[in-house]
């Protein structure tokens, strides 16, 4: 299998706060990750940097077989698909939904001057469609409840057709309904062996959906455990990532939480 990215000795500081120490990670192309850890653990930025949008202080990143420092980023970010709060954030409030899809192909988050083709419409479309927005296409994204822009966030993902798909917190904010029916769409998503690398972050156990492989656990900026999902989500491996004792249980692909007593 051919790795999609490669973390080395990954250390990250800002200021005098080291984020991330020493983190080694590989993600080879069939492969679905979730990571989890608690508040400020680091996972947003270990997606940042794997999203080709910041460099190691310390270590090296291989991000589609290119090392970051020495390939221009702009190429490879279009080839990773992204959906996080802090992109969301730069999609001007009026975009039409079906705008904020496309835009994508050219890596922007508001539509301008860029040139597009039908085939850019027609894909924006279907991926509409794949997550049941197409009703929703010439509203304003401002408009949404969370849950639908959650879901054309994802879409807008995976319009350039990524090689690395990176989900930060695809269900936080989402009802009950909402996450299962996201949970849906990404459990077909994660079966499709046509389908890019996937990398999810979340904070529950119970957003992971049916299908993922692996598991990386991340504490105070460093790895607890990863690897092969039923070896990683251990109740030890759990309670050290949340410094409290965890009963973890598995049933038919999904997984439950709590704190043992
Ligand atoms: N630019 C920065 N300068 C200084 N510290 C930063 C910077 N960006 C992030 N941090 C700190 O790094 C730590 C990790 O942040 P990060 O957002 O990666 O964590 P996280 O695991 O995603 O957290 P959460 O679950 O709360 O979203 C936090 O303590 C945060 O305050």
């Amino acid at each position: 299998m051919t790795p999609v990215l490669e973390m080395s000795g990954v250390t990250l500081r800002r200021d005098d706060n080291t984020i991330l120490r020493g983190v080694d990670w590989t993600v080879d192309s069939a492969d679905r990750w979730v990571i989890l850890g608690p508040n400020g653990a680091g996972k947003t930025t270990l997606i940042t940097l794997a999203s080709a949008r910041m460099h190691p202080t310390e270590g090296t990143v291989t991000v589609l077989g290119s090392r970051l420092g020495e390939v221009d980023v702009a190429d490879l970010r279009i080839r990773v698909g992204l959906s996080s709060a802090a992109l969301a954030d730069h999609i001007p409030p009026g975009e039409r939904v079906s705008d904020v899809v496309m835009t994508a192909a050219h890596g922007v988050t508001g539509r301008w001057h860029e040139e597009y083709e039908g085939v850019d419409e027609d894909r924006a479309g279907l991926l509409l469609e794949a997550f049941g927005m197409t009703a929703y296409r010439d509203r304003q994204f401002w408009t949404l409840s969370e849950g639908e822009r959650k879901r054309v966030q994802i879409a807008r993902a995976l319009m350039a057709d990524p090689e690395l798909l990176l989900l930060d917190e695809p269900a936080a904010g989402l009802d009950l309904g909402g996450r299962e029916e996201l949970l849906g769409a990404l459990t077909e998503l994660a079966g499709d062996r046509r389908s890019p690398a996937m990398v999810m972050v979340t904070h529950h156990v119970e957003e992971i959906p049916v299908d993922f492989t692996h598991a990386l656990l991340l504490r105070d900026g460093q790895v607890v455990a990863s690897g092969p999902l039923g070896d990683t989500l251990t109740e030890d491996n759990l309670s050290q990532t949340y410094g409290m004792p965890v009963r973890v249980q598995e049933s038919a692909g999904r997984w439950t939480a709590r704190r043992a007593s």
